[in-house]
């Protein structure tokens, strides 16, 4: 685990290198079908909110911050969102997600939703691979932490300023281009 004084990207990259994202097929994409037309640069990003955490906070913020994300991220990436059900929905839409071609999935809620997500990378103890982006395609995992607690983060050093994980986010993918 990182020592709290350590601040990370908030996009968790495999080891492995990855390759430059083609357009993927996302069928979980809200933005995807408006992207489809581009130079095939486009990166997929899926964010996985859960509108129950911390009391309902987190949906709402999440409301406000979607636009935020639409403008610092639409030149660079087709945002999908997919907003969870109930429990272990997460888990699925994750799973989807990744074998769709995500190139990340970012969890938007508390550490029950980041748990959830995590465990969508792995089936039966494997990782979960995209069906058509080739063997060195890997997807990322994200955190945008709106929950009661998100320890998760702030052991990584990371505020819980949803603001501050979008800026993460968008550094990181600068970085990539
Ligand atoms: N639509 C939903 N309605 C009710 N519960 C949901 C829904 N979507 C997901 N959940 C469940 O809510 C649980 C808790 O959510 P989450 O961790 O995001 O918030 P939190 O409990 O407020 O934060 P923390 O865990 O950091 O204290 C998740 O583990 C998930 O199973």
């Amino acid at each position: 685990m990182a020592s709290p004084a350590t601040p990370r990207p908030a996009l968790i990259r495999p080891r492995a290198s990855r390759s430059r994202s083609q357009l993927g097929a996302v069928s979980l994409a809200s933005d995807h079908a408006a992207a489809t037309g581009s130079s095939g640069h486009r990166r997929d990003f899926v964010f996985v909110v859960n509108p129950s955490g911390a009391n309902g906070r987190t949906g709402k913020q999440w409301k406000q911050l979607l636009p935020l994300l639409r403008t610092r991220l639409a030149d660079q990436c087709n945002i999908c969102e997919c907003i969870t059900s109930g429990p272990s929905h997460a888990i699925d839409v994750t799973r989807e997600a990744i074998k769709d071609g995500a190139d990340a999935v970012i969890a938007v809620g508390g550490d029950g939703t980041l748990h959830e997500v995590v465990n969508g990378f792995f089936w039966k103890g494997s990782p979960v691979r995209a069906l058509d982006r080739g063997p060195d395609h890997l997807t990322a995992l994200g955190l945008i932490p709106l929950g009661t607690g998100s320890d998760f983060a702030r052991t990584f050093g990371w505020s819980n300023d949803p603001r501050q994980a979008i800026d993460r986010i968008v550094r990181e993918e600068l970085n990539q281009n």
